[in-house]
């Protein structure tokens, strides 16, 4: 797990006043973890590769950076379609010129680039772009190269919001520290992959605490079995409710079965076609340890639904259920929420949050699951998406593997499938969130064909060999 920040000037700050380290100090450091990815990236020494610089700080890391590559690369090309305002912009271009480094005026008739670095706009853009630098980033995007931004791609502003246009990076190096701009579903579409470039400090020194979490691939626990004189019993009953859309509670019931519940029944009204090793049950069996609802649930007899929903078992709860005001009784420790966003948008007008609609939702979903997880701290929230954010206790986990192979019917419900086993077999609602969802997302990560033949029954067969 990594720390993620609101914001890394405070932390900068520190670095001065404490550890009395200077501006240009964590400068040299930005550029040279820059410098370093891409030596990695361009091993030709006779690479063309075009600097962009804006005129503050991310311009000035830019400016630092051509004369860092200046030693190893020929043709570095420096563009600063604005001038320079900062301070250390212009320190660092009052270096840079008395080197012979090329620039140039304009990038429209650009030919036979292999590197673009953005260092446009980095945590200071503000406002919504002028009509010329939306026209030299949309020429950037146009550039076939490879691109990497400096701190966040141009154009994502600190909220992780795109005004119009941004960067589109391959790779994007934040200084410092990750910050929650990095994170919003919109981003996900211009980061590229995400590395933390160091300011010449250790983490540990640099960083402060924070409640919101990047997950990574190690924090992922298995239900791996330790106890060698077990049987079917040990390893819980999980019990998920099938509604009219039939399908959702099967597929569920099987990803439970597969990621390692020693039973899983299905509830039916009458006796359904599924795998003969899924009980079916008329009623909630007495030795259940977790129950799965409202994937699929449809039409549904609502006091059948509020003796289930009495039950002091652990529940994730999906789908319909976000839309009846049922669910307000029972926003406790003992439940896992699973909603897509459109989802949560009827699950915030429910509780009194906001009445908005999905666009809005997307543009602020840290904003919204942080008020949710205040209200309801003690109940455990897994919003879907892009990236995944799963809140409890007012902590937030991010959960970033996920891609676009999951955008079909039925993925959601062997998420809530996987949810449940975890639940039935004992780890906490908070546990049993983040693991399936990280297990859901590798296992889509891992699969080998293409990106848009992944069924649900892929991510069943995936979970046997994660
Ligand atoms: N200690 C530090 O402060 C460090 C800063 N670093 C770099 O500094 C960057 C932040 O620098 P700044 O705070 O100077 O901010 P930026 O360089 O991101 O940009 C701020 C400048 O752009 C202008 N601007 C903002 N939005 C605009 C828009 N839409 N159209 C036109 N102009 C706009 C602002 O008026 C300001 O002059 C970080 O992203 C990082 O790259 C790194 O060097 C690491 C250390
Ligand atoms: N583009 C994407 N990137 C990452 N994960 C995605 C993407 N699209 C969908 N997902 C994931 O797939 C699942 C879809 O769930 P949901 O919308 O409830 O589907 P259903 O109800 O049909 O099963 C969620 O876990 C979501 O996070
Ligand atoms: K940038």
């Amino acid at each position: 797990m990594k720390k993620v920040f609101n914001e890394v000037s405070s932390l900068d700050k520190k670095c001065y006043e404490k550890y009395l380290l200077s501006e240009e100090i964590l400068m040299e450091h930005a550029a040279l973890s820059l410098k370093n990815e891409i030596e990695k990236k361009v091993k030709n020494h006779n690479s063309n590769i075009l600097i962009v610089c804006g005129v503050g700080n991310n311009g000035a890391d830019g400016i630092t950076l051509s004369r860092l590559l200046q030693n190893r690369y020929k043709n570095i090309i420096l563009y600063l379609p604005f001038g320079v305002k900062s301070n250390m912009a212009k320190i660092q271009l009052s270096r840079v010129n008395t080197l012979k480094i090329k620039q140039i005026d304009t990038i429209e008739d650009i030919k036979d680039i292999d590197l673009v670095v953005d260092c446009l706009f980095g945590s200071g853009l503000n406002k919504p772009l002028n009509n010329e630098a939306k026209k030299i980033i949309e020429n950037l995007n146009s550039i076939n190269a490879k691109k990497i931004s400096c701190d966040i791609p141009s154009g994502i502003n600190s909220e992780g919001y795109i005004y119009d246009i941004a960067f589109k990076a391959d790779t994007t190096i934040t200084m410092g520290a990750l910050k929650i701009s990095l994170f919003s579903d919109i981003a996900k579409e211009y980061i590229g992959k995400l590395k933390v470039g160091n300011l010449g400090i250790s983490d540990e020194l640099y960083e402060e605490k924070t409640n919101i979490y990047f997950l990574e691939k190690s924090d992922l626990q298995l239900p791996l079995r330790k106890e060698i004189n077990s049987h079917k019993g040990t390893f819980g009953h999980a019990c998920v409710v099938i509604g009219s859309k039939k399908g959702a509670g099967i597929l569920a019931s099987d990803a439970a079965f597969n990621f390692g519940a020693g039973l899983v029944t299905a509830m039916v009204h009458e006796e359904i076609q599924m795998p003969y090793y899924i009980m079916q049950s008329h009623n909630i069996p007495e030795n259940t340890t977790a129950i799965a609802m409202g994937m699929g649930l449809g039409l549904y007899d609502k006091i059948e639904i509020r003796k289930i929903l009495d039950l002091k078992i652990k529940k994730v709860i999906d789908a319909d259920l976000f839309y009846d005001e049922i669910i307000l009784d029972y926003l406790d420790e003992n439940l896992v929420l699973t909603p897509h966003p459109k989802e949560f948008c009827a699950l915030l007008k429910l509780i009194g949050i906001a009445n908005i609609d999905v666009n809005d939702l997307q543009k602020n979903r840290i904003k919204y699951v942080k008020e949710f997880s205040n209200k309801y701290p003690k109940t455990t929230l897994l919003l879907k998406g892009a990236n995944v954010l799963i809140s409890q206790n007012q902590k937030i986990y991010i959960n970033t593997f996920g891609t676009t192979s999951l955008s079909k019917g039925g993925s959601g419900d062997i998420l809530s499938g996987l949810i449940v086993s975890l639940l039935a077999q004992g780890y906490s609602c908070k546990d049993s969130a983040i693991n399936a969802s990280l297990a859901h997302t590798l296992v889509a990560k891992k699969y080998r064909y293409n990106n848009y033949s992944l069924t649900p029954n892929d991510l069943i067969k995936g979970i046997k060999n994660i």
